[in-house]
């Protein structure tokens, strides 16, 4: 089940560095350097401006209050209020000066993601929950933007102000400022430990909240099963008892982070009372001004918010990194190789040759044997070949690997003789059209979704792939061609969608076409008429075409048996019929009588 699909990645995974994870963000940060470093200077002016006001304040308690001036005391109070405007414009500039181009740069990566995604192997999308690739997508990619827009911006600013605070600090009295900083050792240890635990909890949460994604998004596909089956209660069960989880792994973030929260607010107080105590019997004993201890005090002050953030700011970081490991551990995924060759089919008319084909699912138990484990099959030039077997005797996969949606762990495949892992990809799927036993069609028109198999092809290659599939019901859909399908639109029958399936694959006239079942959700009279166009376009062609039904069968010039993940015989179906048992039992119950003149007898 999905939901525990992320074990499997998150396994394994070593102590990993903050740092080391953030920094792989810079590829796509640089393109906005010059807008953070803008929003930084303007974060630190701010910064700057509100350490300045403690100054002015000091001057004034020395000044015109000491001296009963109030003549001097405007000019003084109007500086504070100058201030407070710089400080707002300040404020004003670094949010604008970001929020664009942080947006496009969320952007960005969600079309390198989406792109990385349609370019991955079917293999890996097998391993990998739907809900878990979303939320990288999605939330993920948002956390990111945050980090990159607040936190990270501040990281720098509040290190700086800091620095700027404790120059005052040590330039007012060293020993009012060595109290100030003496909890930053203990606060340093403390917020290392705080990292690891808060890192480990942030990671958990991320992928528990993408098996939640996995669950709700597996819940609304399939509903009319749960509802039919009334498994919608356990069902919810499942998605309660996830939520649970990632409920206590939330809370325990919340009890990380107030930790911290504690000692990141409760010391730095301390250490200001510590300072008012010590700072008023220096200035009892002359040993300081009233005005310069208002002034350490407003400054220790404004420092609160820079150490107080430090909470947030981590865990800000942490979250980020986690986002960032999380949205690379897809990036990172090696995509299936391309010959980079501009090779094309050999010379000479071969048909589709299988030779000592093996393949076993990356996934499937140790001791098991290949599911395909030798398999030589030769479907000559022009030929359709039936493909038999029992269920679950792996005829899809063998159909998956001729477009290479899978590669077989041993043997070739050859189209004409060329190797088919010599073509490139995007030639090979033109050459070779599939249509599933499990028709998908997309939030598109008719005419889109049929075109997709041959994007160029003319409005009469439309129609006559639409009759080839016996598809004539698109003329009376509301806007015949035109007419949106799929999630977001009408929805279409099982029988109509796989003739919309077969107009796709057929659509481009391929020169290998690979059927999986083509006709099992038609009645027998659509299908009659389906096969007999169907003969038609077979005739031009090289196919393999997956049965379980002698009519199906009666489309082929010849049968291959497969079994025990090879093929076991191949014949006429007539020829079979009479000398493979095995062939005799799949068809059994079923055998059709042979029509006069049909090729497969
Ligand atoms: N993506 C996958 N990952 C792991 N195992 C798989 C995957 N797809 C199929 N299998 C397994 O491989 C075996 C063969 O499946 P396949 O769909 O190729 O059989 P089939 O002969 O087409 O069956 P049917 O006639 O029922 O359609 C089955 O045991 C199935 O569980």
């Amino acid at each position: 089940m999905a939901e525990n699909r992320h074990d499997d990645k998150t396994a394994g995974r070593g102590r990993r560095s903050t740092v080391r994870s953030l920094l792989r963000l810079w590829p796509y940060a640089r393109a906005v350097r010059g807008r953070l470093a803008v929003s930084a200077t303007a974060a630190t002016l701010g910064m700057l401006t509100t350490l300045a006001v403690p100054v002015v304040l000091g001057r004034i308690v020395d000044g015109p209050v000491a001296d009963h001036d109030s003549g001097a005391l405007w000019p003084l109070v109007g500086l504070v209020l100058a201030l407070g405007l710089i400080e707002a414009g300040l404020f004003y500039t670094r949010r604008v000066v970001l929020s664009r181009p942080l947006a496009d740069l969320e952007a960005r990566m969600r079309a390198d993601l989406f792109g990385k995604l349609q370019r991955l192997p079917v293999a890996f999308h097998d391993r990998w929950g739907s809900g878990q690739l979303l939320s990288r997508a999605g939330s993920d990619l948002y956390v990111i933007r945050l980090f990159l827009a607040f936190a990270l911006v501040f990281l720098v600013v509040n290190s700086l102000t800091f620095l700027a605070g404790a120059a005052v600090m040590f330039s007012l009295d060293w020993r009012l400022a060595l109290i100030f900083l003496a909890p930053a050792v203990p606060l340093l240890l403390i917020t290392r430990r705080f990292e690891g635990r808060y890192s480990d909890a942030s990671r958990r949460a991320q992928d528990q909240n993408g098996d939640l994604a996995t669950v709700v998004e597996e819940s609304v596909l399939g509903i009319r099963i749960l509802k039919a089956f009334g498994r919608h209660r356990s069902m919810a069960d499942r998605f309660r008892e996830q939520s649970r989880e990632l409920r206590r792994t939330e809370l325990r973030k919340a009890h990380l982070l107030a930790n911290l929260w504690s000692v990141v607010t409760g010391l730095p107080e301390l250490a200001v009372c510590c300072a008012l105590a010590v700072g008023s019997y220096l200035v009892a004993h002359d040993q300081l001004s009233a005005g310069d201890l208002v002034t350490f005090l407003s400054t220790a002050l404004a420092l609160r918010f820079p150490v107080e953030s430090l909470g947030w700011l981590l865990a800000y970081a942490n979250e980020a990194s986690t986002a960032a490991d999380r949205v690379f551990e897809v990036l990172d995924t090696p995509e299936a190789d391309d010959p980079g060759t501009r090779a094309d089919l050999g010379t000479e008319p071969d048909g589709i040759r299988l030779t000592g084909v093996r393949f076993r699912y990356p996934d499937a138990p140790e001791d098991s044997p290949d599911l395909l484990a030798g398999v030589d099959l030769h479907i000559r030039s022009g030929e359709t070949m039936a493909l038999v077997g029992a269920t679950g005797s792996g005829k899809t996969t063998l159909t998956a690997l001729l477009p290479r949606l899978y590669e077989p762990t041993a043997g070739t495949i050859t189209l004409d003789g060329r190797d088919i892992r010599e073509l490139p990809r995007q030639r090979l799927r033109e050459l070779v059209a599939v249509a599933f036993e499990e028709p998908t069609l997309f939030s598109a028109t008719v005419r889109e979704n049929v075109l997709m198999g041959a994007p160029d092809a003319s409005e009469a290659q439309l129609r006559s792939a639409l009759a080839t599939a016996q598809a004539g019901f698109v003329d009376r859909l509301p806007e015949g061609a035109g007419t949106e399908v799929g999630e977001q639109g009408l929805s279409l029958s099982g029988g109509q969608r796989q003739r919309l399936a077969l107009a796709r694959a057929v659509v481009g006239d391929p020169a290998f076409l690979v059927l999986d079942d083509p006709l099992s959700a038609l009645d027998v009279h659509t299908e009659a008429l389906v096969e007999r166009a169907l003969r038609e376009v077979l005739g031009s062609t090289t196919a393999l075409v997956v049965a379980h039904r002698p009519s199906t069968v009666l489309l082929a010039d010849r049968v291959a048996v497969l079994a025990d993940g090879r093929i076991e015989a191949v014949g006429t179906h007539q020829e079979l019929l009479r000398d493979c048992p095995h062939y005799r039992e799949l068809m059994s119950g079923e055998a059709a009588p042979v029509p006069e003149g049909s090729s497969a007898r």
